[in-house]
């Protein structure tokens, strides 16, 4: 069947699409070779930009807090171009990427690039703590400047007649201990276009927020084309003293936009800076993504991903559907011996670096998650990220439980070496 084809076929399949990703079984054209387990590197592909605010000393002009939020949120745009456009970069459009086994993990490392060697080691822990529905846990964690980044993912996926609305669960806190300062980072919505017309491709929407423990409180505003500036991947970021000071657009201190995949300009104040008037914020055209270093596929753990999912990833490159089909089912029957297995003796997988923690119990009134959510006005209930607390949508949605890295699980970790 022609690969023109067999996408229609694929098409239609979609129409009756029920909101489990995984459910999809598209054709072998569009999967990609890689697991959504690999997705969490995305996050620190500019380490030196993540450990920026260790770095800033105080002057003069603007408070050094602040200072630490503008370097904040350049890190954070800068890690949109590898987490959305990664994939039409190495194989020419968005893949639907392998769907993680519980227990799943993906773990390497970034060296030091700096001539002046400040950075030092970074580390990357990457875990599937739930299979269904899919929840990816993730740490990086900088040891010689005390940087932890933590958070976690999920997705709930709808069809419209032309896109695939993707609502994303979870979020990142980053902490700078030796700053004794914390960041609270939401996950944008997103929705994939370009389907229909045979090349799918992301582009963010509505809102995300960055809110730090000094206080200062960003929103970032994302649209394609025809909005802004016609131009695809474009945003506005307004950066305020407080939540509060951001119900008033024109207290923001500065402004920035641009496009978060090429270039963008800051300007002070809550005027956007044009392109020619504003001082350039990033340019992620000119700013090479640092990739992790990975050890070699023999020397993996069978946990690892790129290990667990050889054969399959073979297959997916050589384009043979059975082939592909066969080599998943292997792996799939092989999961679905553990669970049986487990369900017999009564144990549950043991997750290896994270935690779900119940914030439905008063015992953890002072934590940071829930003071920064605070500060937001986030909710901290298992709604879509970014959800304000006093939405609507906040009511009909129990759950309050969300995944936490347990540092000390990886300083003990014997088996997985990195
Ligand atoms: C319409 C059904 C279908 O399978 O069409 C195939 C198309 C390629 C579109 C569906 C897939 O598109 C992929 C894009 C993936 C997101 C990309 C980036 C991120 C950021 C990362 O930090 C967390 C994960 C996330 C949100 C990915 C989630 C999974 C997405 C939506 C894939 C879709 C299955």
């Amino acid at each position: 069947m022609t690969s023109a084809a067999s996408w229609t076929t694929f098409i239609k399949s979609i129409a009756s699409y029920n909101g489990d990703l995984s459910s999809l079984t598209a054709p072998p054209f569009i999967l990609s070779p890689t697991s959504l387990v690999e997705y969490s590197q995305y996050w620190s592909e500019h380490v030196d930009l993540l450990l920026e605010p260790n770095f800033i000393v105080d002057s003069d002009d603007d408070p050094v807090e602040l200072k630490r939020m503008i370097a904040v949120t350049r890190w954070f745009i800068s890690t949109l171009k590898s987490q959305y456009c990664s994939r039409n970069e190495t194989l020419g459009g968005e893949k639907k990427p392998l769907n993680p086994f519980l227990g799943e993990i993906f773990v390497g490392k970034w060296e030091d690039t700096s001539k002046e060697q400040k950075l030092g080691e970074t580390i990357l822990v990457s875990e599937q703590v739930s299979h269904h529905p899919p929840i990816t846990a993730y740490a990086v964690e900088n040891k010689k400047n005390n940087t932890i980044l933590e958070g976690y993912n999920g997705v709930r996926a709808s069809m419209s007649t032309t896109a695939l609305n993707v609502r994303q669960f979870g979020h990142a806190l980053l902490e700078y201990r030796n700053l004794d300062e914390t960041y609270l980072v939401t996950l944008p919505p997103l929705h994939i276009e370009g389907i229909l017309a045979f090349s799918p491709f992301v582009e963010l929407e509505q809102k995300s927020y960055i809110q730090s423990s000094a206080g200062y409180y960003t929103v970032i505003e994302y649209s394609g084309r025809g909005y802004f500036s016609g131009k695809k991947n474009t945003f506005k970021a307004r950066i305020f003293k407080s939540y509060e000071e951001s119900l008033k657009k024109e207290k923001a201190l500065y402004t920035i936009s641009g496009q978060w995949s090429e270039k963008s300009a800051i300007a002070k104040g809550s005027s956007s800076p044009s392109s020619s008037k504003g001082e350039t914020f990033f340019d992620a055209s000119n700013y090479e993504a640092q990739h992790l270093t990975v050890k070699p596929i023999d020397d993996q753990h069978p946990l690892e991903s790129r290990k667990a999912w050889k054969d399959v990833a073979e297959a997916i490159r050589k384009g043979d559907f059975d082939l592909i089909h066969e080599e998943k089912s292997k792996l799939e029957n092989k999961q679905r011996e553990l669970r049986k297995a487990e369900e017999a003796n009564n144990a549950k997988w043991a997750r290896r670096w994270f935690d779900e923690v119940d914030y439905s119990k008063d015992s953890l009134d002072n934590d940071i998650f829930i003071t920064l959510s605070n500060l937001a006005h986030l909710s901290i209930k298992n709604v879509a990220s970014g959800v304000d607390s006093g939405s609507a949508k906040n009511d009909d949605v129990e759950g309050m439980s969300h995944w936490r890295f347990v540092p000390e699980s990886f300083d003990k970790e014997t088996e997985i070496k990195i």
